[in-house]
């Protein structure tokens, strides 16, 4: 097992990354405050892996319940989180009370959230299941639900006291799924880990048939950049914000096809290209940079265009309501070079334009 640390002063935590974590209740105990838990999971996750959990924090003598949500970034939403609240006041668990996330992003997103609002503040652990989870959203307590009108426009930043990634459970993870991880996972390569991405360049087809070394090894790298930079800037004042790259043409990708159509990494891909297209446009980085990182988003089997549906004024629309706008300003994470990303709002509209149609 390997342990990495979110330095963040009193609000620190670890990240430990191994196999057959889900069911360590000796290391689970550690950041379980009290004796009431409220384990937080999907209707897939629970048919796998709940029994298991509870049946190790129930050898621990800990008061354990459990709400199963439905399953999809659809229910990413406030009706759905009320079933959270609906559980921990029917059950009377009181401040003392862990959450724990057993799921993919969408589950972590939530139960975060819930527990950052609950009696104004519960513990909570990140036991994530998904490529995407283990590699991005369990570590840097961004929490929150999505707005018809925009992602993740409700939430809070609210850190877990643990994130446990258990690597075994990526097998039983479909291949759709495990593509829209690899995309978070090639971002931190281009935006500020040169050397990953090459050793991406060459190891790709490895992590794309599940190699479980490579996988530990992508995880590991991944949450080791992410700690990095959310310990530099923790409520993304500034750096911070490079963790963003290509999500604003992502987000307007997934809000306008219908929450859960474009998974969120699948957006995240064909957003990455179209940042370092106008990237390339805007004179930062040369064609051969875009096509190596295409083709290494193509090769993890994302989309690199977005939707033809989409017309340039919808993506316009869509992409003001970025939370990154600031003064009615667009600001764009571009790509000066693999390896080094940085955010603007200095863009020319046409060469957006031109990003926007080319990109289709
Ligand atoms: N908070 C952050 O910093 C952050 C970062 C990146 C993404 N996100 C959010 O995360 C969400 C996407 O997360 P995701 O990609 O994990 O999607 P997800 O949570 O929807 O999970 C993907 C699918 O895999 C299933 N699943 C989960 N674990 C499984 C397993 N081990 N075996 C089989 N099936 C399994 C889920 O039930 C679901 O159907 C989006 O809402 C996105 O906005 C948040
Ligand atoms: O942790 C961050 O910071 C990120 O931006 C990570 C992103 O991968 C993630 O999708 C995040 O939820 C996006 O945040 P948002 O503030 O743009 O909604
Ligand atoms: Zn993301």
């Amino acid at each position: 097992m390997k342990t990495l640390t979110v330095d963040l002063g009193e609000r620190s935590y670890p990240i430990f990354i191994g196999t057959n974590l889900i069911d360590r209740a000796d290391l689970l105990a550690e950041y379980i405050g009290g004796q009431q838990v409220c384990i937080v999971t999907n209707d897939t996750v629970a048919k796998i892996y709940l029994p298991m959990l509870k049946r190790a924090l129930g050898s621990r003598e800990f008061e354990v319940q459990s709400v199963v949500l439905p399953d999809g970034e659809q229910y990413k939403n406030l009706d759905t989180l009320n079933l959270i609240f609906d559980e921990l006041l029917k059950s009377r668990f009181n401040r003392t009370v862990t959450v724990i996330a057993l799921g993919g992003g969408v589950v972590g997103d939530m139960a975060g959230f819930a527990s950052a609002c609950y009696q104004r503040g519960v513990s909570f652990i990140q036991i994530p299941t998904t490529l995407l989870s283990m590699v991005d959203s369990s570590v840097g307590g961004k929490t929150g639900v999505n707005h018809a009108l925009g992602k993740n426009m409700i939430g809070a930043f609210y850190q877990p006291q643990a994130v446990v990634a258990d690597v075994a459970a990526l097998k039983t993870l479909p291949a759709r799924e495990l593509s829209a991880g690899v995309a978070e996972v090639i971002k931190y390569g281009i935006i500020c880990d040169y050397d990953f991405f090459v050793w991406l360049e060459a190891n790709i087809d490895r992590v794309m048939a599940g190699d479980a070394n490579a996988l530990s090894y992508c995880i590991e790298r991944s949450c080791d950049n992410k700690a990095r930079v959310v310990a530099q800037d923790e409520r993304e004042g500034g750096i911070r914000a490079i963790l963003n790259l290509g999500h604003t043409f992502g987000h307007a990708i997934e809000t306008a096809q219908g929450y859960g159509n474009w998974l969120h990494g699948e957006a995240v891909g064909a957003g990455m290209v179209m940042a370092l297209d106008l990237s390339q446009r805007m004179g930062l980085i040369c064609e051969a940079d875009l096509a190596r990182a295409t083709s290494l988003i193509e090769r993890a089997n994302l989309p690199v265009a977005a939707p033809e549906n989409m017309s340039e004024s919808q993506f316009i629309e869509l992409m003001s309501v970025d939370k990154k706008v600031q003064d009615g300003r667009l600001r764009l994470v571009l790509v000066k070079q693999l390896g080094q990303a940085f955010v603007t709002s200095d863009i020319d509209r046409d060469l957006l334009s031109q990003t926007i149609n080319a990109c289709r």
